[in-house]
């Protein structure tokens, strides 16, 4: 049983809550307000990262998450917000799942050692190894809005870290809502090799160092992405399908060489459009899951607990992959998009000027804690995890930018029969800044990877294949002086880069 004892002393109400094994404390923060959680006693985790002892963990953001305790601990709350504890968790079937998981990393690991070094191999590794080849395990996560995907897609991944054998499987989130370690209208994968924390739904898979390379912190993402551009995967499903390939062909790329990361296998968390049965997005959805199961090489699809879409990928696809139904938890929040629209503002706000957290009332700013107990911010030990981005002004000619397809795609069914697409969903259109209707004011803008240094590699949609190595923010678009005013996170000079716009804005 869980109990709470209440102090208060000055302004400060704390509390202590004892939680039973496999009990966990779920909280929702308001907007404006910050929490504090200090693990005193046992052992917990949140969404499967471990706290430290003794250390304040600082959430804040409208964060909505979950102490969960295998074994029984005591914790100390600050200023509490909706909170509550549940003695009914799915974490043993996401713990049972893990742990099949790792069975086949294991068997994968020695499969793929026997036969890069056959000479090596004892005869009890040949014995282990005789029914192979064996796979490791690479998982598509598939669920309705707000069933828990990315949590599981979280705590599945935070389990491998902690396995204690230098996994580090590949984390690929091709939800272009969420933005998951970088910013929405990206899709990406990120080798994970220590557990992600949470703190602040700006950046519920971890943080990327994509934003102020300098300012890195010890535990920031150097992830793979490729710019989508919206949020609805619906808006241009031919270029969400190329990019969902060119994640997989990298990610396959990168494995010839690195077998213990090979062996460690994926997990993608999805959108719930994959999962959201219409007449309307039926065939695009479709296609969506198969560029997935072809790109990733699929070999278990979690459905998160919906019976029909488990009958449908049972049907479609359970001859050659492993269709498994988990049970939803009922610690999912329902959010709202007005709660989505605030979250992308803050992750646009903790891009350009880095994190600012105000602790709950009665406990020291950041500035002033002790570094023993400290905090800890999403993972960080830090007094300070501001940035400061630079604003500069730059000519036109400086920065080459496109928009890819049509800025408003009607299907090509939904085209008049007989009438031609003028501009393909692929087509990389160049943007004229000084042409009324550029949308260039207050876009943000991907900055690409510089082309192929060989002109002959080079090809016409080579834009689309391009990687993000970061985003700038358009202020101010001075047209009678050809001048853009951009905002960026650091001082690298744009000159002679590529970018391209979607139909994300943002203003401060
Ligand atoms: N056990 C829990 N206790 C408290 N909050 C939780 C719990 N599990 C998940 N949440 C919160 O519920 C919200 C929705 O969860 P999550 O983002 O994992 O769902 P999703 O299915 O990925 O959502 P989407 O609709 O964006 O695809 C998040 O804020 C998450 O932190």
């Amino acid at each position: 049983m869980a109990y709470e004892r209440a102090s208060d002393s000055g302004q400060r109400r704390s509390q202590e809550w004892t939680l039973a094994a496999e009990t966990e404390y779920r909280f929702e923060l308001d907007a404006g307000t910050s929490l504090a959680i200090k693990l005193l006693r046992g052992r917990a985790e949140i969404f499967g990262s471990e706290l430290v002892e003794g250390k304040i963990y600082l959430f804040y953001e409208e964060c909505k998450a979950a102490v969960f305790t295998w074994q029984g601990c005591t914790i100390e709350i600050s200023q509490p917000s909706t909170e509550y504890i549940s003695e009914e968790t799915p974490m043993s079937a996401y713990a049972n799942l893990h742990v099949a998981f790792e069975g086949m990393r294991v068997r994968a690991l020695l499969d793929a050692q026997v036969t890069a070094h056959p000479e090596k191999a004892t005869r009890e590794d040949l014995e282990e190894n005789r029914d192979g080849p064996h796979d490791a395990p690479r998982v598509l996560i598939l669920g309705p809005e707000n069933s828990g995907k990315t949590t599981i897609t979280k705590i599945l991944v935070n389990y491998a870290t902690r396995a204690g054998q230098d996994w580090c499987p590949m984390l690929v989130n091709v939800d272009p809502g969420e933005g998951a370690s970088m910013l929405p209208g990206t899709l990406l994968a990120a080798p994970i090799s220590t557990p992600l924390q949470t703190s602040t739904p700006a950046h519920t898979l971890g943080s990327a160092a994509t934003s102020a390379p300098s300012h890195i912190s010890s535990n920031a993402l150097l992830p793979l992405g490729y710019w989508y551009g919206h949020a609805e995967t619906k808006r241009n499903p031919l270029l969400m399908d190329r990019l969902i390939r060119n994640l997989g062909g990298n990610i396959w790329d990168r494995w010839d060489t690195d077998l213990r990361g090979r062996a460690s296998g994926l997990i993608v968390d999805t959108p719930s459009s994959f999962s959201t049965s219409s007449a309307a997005n039926n065939e695009h959805r479709h296609n969506l899951i198969k560029a997935c199961v072809d790109a990733f090489r699929i070999n278990v699809i979690l459905v998160v607990g919906h019976e029909k879409l488990n009958v449908e990928m049972q049907r479609m696809y359970g001859s050659r992959v492993t269709v498994v139904k988990i049970p939803k938890s009922g610690g999912v929040v329902e959010l709202d998009s007005l709660y989505r629209a605030r979250v992308h503002k803050y992750q646009m706000h903790s891009y350009m000027y880095g994190e600012r957290v105000n602790p709950p009332l009665g406990l020291p700013s950041l500035a002033d804690a002790s570094p023993l107990t400290g905090y800890i911010i999403g993972g960080e030990q830090s007094t300070d995890l501001t940035l400061a981005p630079l604003s500069s002004v730059i000519n036109f000619d400086d920065l080459s930018i496109w928009r890819i397809g049509e800025e408003t795609m009607a299907p090509t069914s939904a085209l008049p029969i007989g009438a031609a697409r003028v501009v393909s969903e692929m087509q990389p259109l160049h943007i004229d800044p000084s042409l009324p209707g550029s949308g260039l004011y207050n876009a943000v803008l991907a900055i690409l990877a510089p082309p192929h240094p060989d002109e002959v590699e080079r090809y016409d949609e080579e834009i689309l294949d391009l990687t993000v190595t970061g985003f700038v923010v358009v202020t101010a678009l001075d047209i009678p002086n050809k001048r853009l005013t951009i905002l960026s996170p650091n001082q690298g000079s744009l000159s002679g880069r590529t970018a391209i716009l979607g139909s994300f804005e943002w203003q401060e």
